[in-house]
């Protein structure tokens, strides 16, 4: 579904990485893992197709990026949710239209009942019309979680999502996660939090692969 191959990237010609290949077929789990700086939020960037590399390949859904106009990089797009670092949402909207902005700014009609089962998914039903910044850290990543998902993606890619969260709202995430993969979507985290991992593959088989020194590799089977 997302490929990468032989891929580099560089800022301001300083090279952040090379040679990345990773390949996230149907109903896969990796975890990306990694010091602070490393790349992994640009990685991630790679596989949405917010960024091109410099050289090597990435193919989103058997496209290469390259050869994809504007208009088949959106429709590739609306097949991948993305759950943000930050996780920003439009404060003056109540949480449950921010849950379904991605189809009301793709001009499609939100089913309520579909959306009002997602919020209970997220654990989210008593907050659904609060707004953003009333929520807590865990409110706004479940949030987050459940914008990224409202468009039933294939992939679903997330960057540091349990970043400050306390450990059983962690674990708690972690489970959502999960389940959706055992549903079928294939699922990158990036998370520096390798506790996290363990427990995540107590419970499935996840790949999980380490971005450090420009390169990056399968981590040991201790993770
Ligand atoms: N748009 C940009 N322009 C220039 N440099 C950038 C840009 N985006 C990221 N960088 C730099 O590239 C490096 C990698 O950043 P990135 O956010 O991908 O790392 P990360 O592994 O996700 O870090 P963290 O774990 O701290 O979130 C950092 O040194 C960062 O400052």
């Amino acid at each position: 579904m997302i490929e990468l191959d032989g891929v580099a990237h560089s800022y301001g010609g300083t090279e952040l990485f090379s040679d990345v290949s990773l390949s996230m077929g149907q109903g896969s789990f990796h975890f990306l893992t990694g010091p602070s700086g490393a790349g992994k939020t640009t990685l991630l960037k790679l596989c949405y197709g917010e960024l091109q590399p410099r050289s090597g390949d990435v193919r989103l859904f058997g496209e290469s990026r390259r050869k994809m106009g504007r208009n088949d990089l959106a429709r590739a797009r609306q097949r991948i949710g993305v759950v943000h670092q930050d996780c920003q949402f439009l404060d003056h909207l109540p949480v449950r239209e921010n849950v379904a902005l991605p189809l009301i700014a793709s001009q499609r009609p939100v089913p309520e009942g579909d959306l009002d089962d997602l919020l209970g998914w997220v654990g989210l039903s008593a907050q659904a019309d609060a707004l953003p910044p009333t929520l807590s850290g865990g409110e706004r990543q479940r949030a987050a979680l459940a914008r990224a998902v409202m468009t039933s993606p294939e992939v679903l890619l997330a960057d540091e999502p349990t970043g400050n969260l306390d450990w059983d709202m962690s674990v708690r995430l972690l489970s959502l996660l999960i389940e959706l993969n055992r549903m079928g979507t294939a699922v990158l985290i990036a998370t520096h939090d390798l506790n996290l991992i363990r427990t995540a593959k107590s419970q499935i088989s996840a790949r999980v692969l380490r971005i450090a020194g420009r390169r990056m590799q399968l981590a040991g089977a201790d993770l």
